[in-house]
């Protein structure tokens, strides 16, 4: 796992936006996993930008979302397919027919997972993955306990992830649903290059089990521990309790170049 320790949300955004426009300079078509949750944000404000100016075109790729609340209208700002599109899809030349998401509002919930599974598995599976991490340690929305070899499914959300997620629904806890449709721990492993970010104090605990503690379904995100390509890019706060980070920030400074994230 490599972590690269940065100033603020603004060096992050452009390592990670420079992993994007490499991908696909050299696989046009690269299939792109997008995270929900304002960690990502910075990243495709830069991309937007970068898309402006000409230097990086989505018209062939796809991407396919983490997860999605069970039971919003299709028309809630806070349904992550709208969030999305709103955030990133929707401001560049990503066609929206690309972009899919697991189907919220299905009857049959199980078979909707298993189309979803189906679904990546038919692009050929995701290049680059985005990830969040909730201060609790999920992924996606793989609560504490989840299995480490799961797959599409529901869940039920926490209190703390509700708690956390109201103040996308007006501060209301009890209007965030409890329910969602998550890529299990194997699905979001299975992708090629597995790209976190987390910045600010409230995710330290979470970062500092995420890379230096035991691998458990306590902490989902330590699943990650296993992946050959797994980056986590942290500002000084959410590294604050990382054991290691003089030798991260070491380990950065002498890359090369060329290697990339
Ligand atoms: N389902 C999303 C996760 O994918 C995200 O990583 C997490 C952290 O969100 P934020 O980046 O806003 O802290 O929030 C939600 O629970």
């Amino acid at each position: 796992m490599e972590v690269v320790i940065q100033p603020g949300s603004a060096q992050i955004a452009s390592l990670v936006a420079d992993a994007v426009e490499r991908l696909l300079t050299e696989t046009p078509d690269a299939v792109l996993g997008l995270a929900t949750g304002s960690s990502p944000l910075a990243v495709y404000d830069e991309l937007v930008r970068r898309h402006e100016a000409g230097r990086i075109s989505f018209a062939r790729a796809r991407a396919f979302l983490l997860d999605e609340y069970v039971g919003l209208p299709a028309d809630h700002p806070e349904r992550y397919r709208n969030v999305i599109e709103k955030a990133f899809t929707g401001r560049v030349d990503l066609p929206s027919e690309h972009v899919q998401g697991p189907d919220g509002s299905a009857q049959d919930v199980p078979a909707a997972c298993a189309a979803y599974e189906e679904a990546i598995a038919a692009a050929g599976g995701v290049d680059l993955q985005l990830l969040g991490i909730g201060s609790d340690g999920h992924i996606a929305f793989n609560e504490p306990g989840s299995s480490l070899a799961s797959r599409t499914r529901i869940k039920t959300l926490t209190r703390q992830t509700r708690q956390d997620n109201a103040r996308f629904f007006g501060g209301d806890v009890d209007a965030v649903p409890h329910h969602c449709l998550t890529q299990g721990l194997a699905t979001i492993m299975s992708a090629r290059h597995l790209v976190l970010l987390a910045t600010g104090s409230a995710k330290a605990e979470a970062v500092h089990q995420l890379v230096e503690g035991p691998v458990s379904a306590m902490w989902p995100a330590t699943v990650m521990q296993h992946h050959p390509h797994a980056t986590v890019l942290l500002d000084g706060a959410a590294a604050s309790r990382l054991q290691l980070a003089d030798y991260y920030r070491e380990v950065f400074e002498s890359k090369p170049g060329w290697q990339g994230l």
